[in-house]
């Protein structure tokens, strides 16, 4: 089998990181010949993951990446919206595979859940699709978690209520919230320090560090340590936050359902987590399932959901992103059918946004490709 050659782009961001680090694990560049290109740094040493080192090629240079089989880049929208229309112009046929939202919707694209959509993966390859797109991290999330309910057809509407991680608004993002945490603390360490403070005082003086005009807030735009931030990316002229809207677009282009497509929608909302997006859910049944089969079919749809005994105990263990931080495991849990009646059941599920919900698919399309 001969190896693809791959360019890879936006390779030393968070994203690509992450990308990188899964790829050696799993012995990914071993079906490459990788290419490394940069948009700021060409002629520069290229990273060696086993193949050597070569200078760093320049990713707005539309020859060289017309040389590739392959492109992954982690680079953003923007980068994908200057290039990928430039290159398929001047009629370049390679597969593109891509982290960034641009896309996705696009018409002739894919979004790539293979545990998921593997099937429409499959048949759009057959059908000469050239292009895949990572989907948004919140909706890779929760179809990784509850594919098996959509696979057996039992829902009818989904709503999700996100816990969302700093991960999630860039690198410079989780630096600001670990310094907001830290500036929060020591506006207090002395009372801290003293057992006998009195918590009221404490807590004032919290507040006043989070409203102060020199609390670092350069990147969120507004406190998120000790607080919460309720919207994310853009507003829409329908109420939706950008975030809601692709919770239900994209999952039900996920799952080849856009002729009819299941309603899902929810409120997105910023926490403290490092990297790690969690969930609420209200699913609505078409029909009263019992749970032992509701829970056989979340468990068997794939090799990393986990089902989580709804218990105090076993919750608190297994459901929390410092849990599940660094880990491919997408917990289940907080299972019960809810007093609107049996067809209506709860969940809570987490996963890690920079695996599931960024890297993972692309490095596994690139297996797929490999293996076509
Ligand atoms: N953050 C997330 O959770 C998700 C992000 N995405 C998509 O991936 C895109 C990239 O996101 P993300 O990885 O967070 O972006 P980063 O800001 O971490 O990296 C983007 C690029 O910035 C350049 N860069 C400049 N300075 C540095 C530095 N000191 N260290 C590393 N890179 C640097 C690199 O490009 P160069 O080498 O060319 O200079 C790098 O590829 C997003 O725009 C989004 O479209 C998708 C899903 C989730
Ligand atoms: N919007 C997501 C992260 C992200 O990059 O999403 P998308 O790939 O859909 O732009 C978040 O803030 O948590």
């Amino acid at each position: 089998m001969s190896k693809l050659t791959t360019g890879f782009i936006g390779w030393r961001g968070m994203v690509g990181s992450v990308l990188m680090q899964r790829m050696q694990e799993e012995g990914d560049f071993q079906l490459v010949e990788p290419v490394f290109f940069t948009t700021s740094q060409v002629g520069q040493a290229g990273p060696d993951f086993g193949q050597g080192s070569a200078p760093l090629k320049d990713a707005y240079n539309l020859d060289d990446l017309q040389a590739m089989q392959v492109i992954i880049t982690c680079q953003g929208g923007d980068y994908t919206n200057e290039v990928y229309p430039k290159l398929r112009a001047q009629g370049w046929q390679g597969y593109w595979i891509d982290a960034a939202s641009a896309l996705r919707m696009a018409e002739d694209s894919l979004i790539i859940l293979d545990p998921v959509n593997g099937d429409l993966i499959q048949q759009g390859l057959q059908k000469g699709v050239k292009t895949f797109v990572g989907g948004n991290c919140t909706v890779s999330l929760m179809l990784m978690g509850l594919g098996g309910l959509f696979k057996q057809g039992w829902v009818e509407w989904l709503s999700s209520m996100t816990y969302q991680a700093a991960s999630g608004a860039g690198a410079q993002n989780m630096r600001e919230l670990l310094n907001q945490m830290g500036v929060l603390r020591d506006s207090v360490a002395d009372q801290l320090a003293t057992p006998s403070s009195a918590i009221l005082d404490i807590d004032r003086q919290v507040a006043a560090s989070m409203r102060a005009e020199s609390f670092p807030t350069d990147h969120f735009g507004a406190p998120l340590a000790g607080s919460l931030i309720p919207y994310i990316d853009k507003q829409l002229d329908n109420g939706q936050s950008k975030e809601e809207w692709k919770g239900s677009v994209e999952t039900n282009k996920i799952l080849g359902l856009q002729a009819q497509p299941i309603p899902v929608d929810g409120l997105c909302v910023r926490i403290g987590a490092m990297r790690c997006h969690s969930q609420a859910f209200t699913i609505k049944l078409r029909q009263d399932v019992p749970m032992d089969e509701i829970q056989a079919a979340i468990a068997e749809h794939n090799a990393w959901v986990q089902v989580v005994d709804n218990t105090r105990e076993a919750s608190i263990a297994g459901l929390s992103p410092a849990k599940v931080t660094g880990t491919l495991n997408i917990p289940v849990g907080r299972l019960r059918k809810m007093h609107m009646g049996p067809e209506y059941l709860s969940a809570f599920s987490v996963g890690d946004q920079l695996l599931w919900g960024a890297a993972e698919p692309l490095r596994r399309m690139l297996r797929i490709l490999a293996a076509h």
